[in-house]
């Protein structure tokens, strides 16, 4: 019998990202090849007219799995009754800023975003933040919308995981899928530890260990982290305009995995509210900002 669909929200959905990433969805790569969806995409009145022209290819693309779009520059009619949200609307940095450099524009659009998902996301929602700074504006939406359950709220290290793999590839001459198990630790940002201690690589005698392989502390400790931790700034400055497309791919591994599962033995990394497990320490009210009202 097929599925009934889930419904996907998108914001920022006539952005770089929102357009790689809502064929993605569409095309299952997001929640499996058959899960069909309906896709609800946000964006602001200026960019209305650009959204109505992502719909129409949406149309056109004519996916087997998409049931229905709702485009939308309203944000109650896009928050009612989703069941997954990808928060990716915001204003992304440009060369020589950090991610926090755009707090002041973004944190705020995830207060008002916060209480429309709280009151007309279906129950259980999945919220995945991608805007920057992510971990940040996760815990905004976290604060504003007290009763999504804190494990429901997460954002996006993932992509940062897909580069760490990425440049484990690169240096041994393995295929990025025979590598797993690099681990993110920190915020989406250049402070992020990039942990190759329990990384392994598959080879025709077995799992191997990543340190074992690379055997060059100096390479793992230094260049291949400095590489993962900048490589946002780095696209940057190639494209002048910020991943999307990785970004996108990303965002469809986090929210499959939470949804569908990881292959057992193998293990992914998010951004997620610490509740003290893994020895990092649990977050505290009292770390909350102070506001002047
Ligand atoms: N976490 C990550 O790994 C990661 C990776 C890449 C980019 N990002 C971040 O994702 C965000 C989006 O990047 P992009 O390249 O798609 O940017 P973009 O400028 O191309 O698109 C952003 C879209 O958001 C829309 N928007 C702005 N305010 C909005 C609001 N209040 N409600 C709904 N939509 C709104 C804009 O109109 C625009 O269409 C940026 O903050 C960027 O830094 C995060
Ligand atoms: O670096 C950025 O500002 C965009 C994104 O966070 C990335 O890591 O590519």
């Amino acid at each position: 019998m097929a599925k009934d669909p889930v419904r996907v929200l998108v914001t920022g959905a006539a952005g770089q990202i929102g357009y790689a990433l809502v064929p993605m969805i569409a095309r299952g790569i997001m929640l499996g090849p058959d899960q069909p969806v309906i896709l609800h995409m946000l964006d602001i009145p200026p960019a209305a007219e650009s959204l109505s022209g992502v719909k129409m290819e949406l149309i056109d693309a004519a996916f087997p799995l998409l049931k229905g779009v709702v485009a939308t520059t309203d944000v109650i009619e896009a928050c009612t009754g989703v069941n997954v949200a990808v928060m990716v609307g915001g204003f992304p940095r440009k060369e020589g800023m950090e991610r926090k450099d755009v707090m002041s524009k973004n944190v705020s659009i995830y207060k008002s975003q916060a209480s429309a998902l709280e009151k007309h996301a279906a129950a259980n929602c999945k919220v995945l933040v991608v805007a920057n700074p992510a971990n940040t504006n996760a815990l905004i939406l976290k604060e504003f919308a007290p009763s999504i359950p804190e494990k429901n709220i997460t954002c996006l290290t993932r992509l940062d995981h897909n580069r760490a793999l990425g440049q484990i590839s690169e240096r041994l001459n393995v295929q990025v899928s025979d590598v797993k198990n690099v681990i993110i630790w920190g915020n989406h940002s250049s402070t992020q530890y990039p942990d190759v201690s329990h990384a392994t690589v598959k080879t025709s005698s077995g799992e191997k260990a990543v340190r074992e392989l690379v055997c060059d502390d100096d390479w793992l400790r230094g260049e291949f982290i400095s590489t993962v931790q900048q490589r946002g700034a780095a696209i940057i400055k190639a494209r002048k305009l910020s991943s999307a497309l990785s970004a996108a791919s990303s965002a469809c591994d986090h929210i499959r995995d939470w949804v569908l599962g990881t292959p057992e033995g193998t293990f992914v990394s998010m951004g997620v509210y610490s509740d003290g497990s893994y020895d990092v320490p649990a977050w505290r009210v009292d770390y909350r900002p102070r506001t002047s009202n």
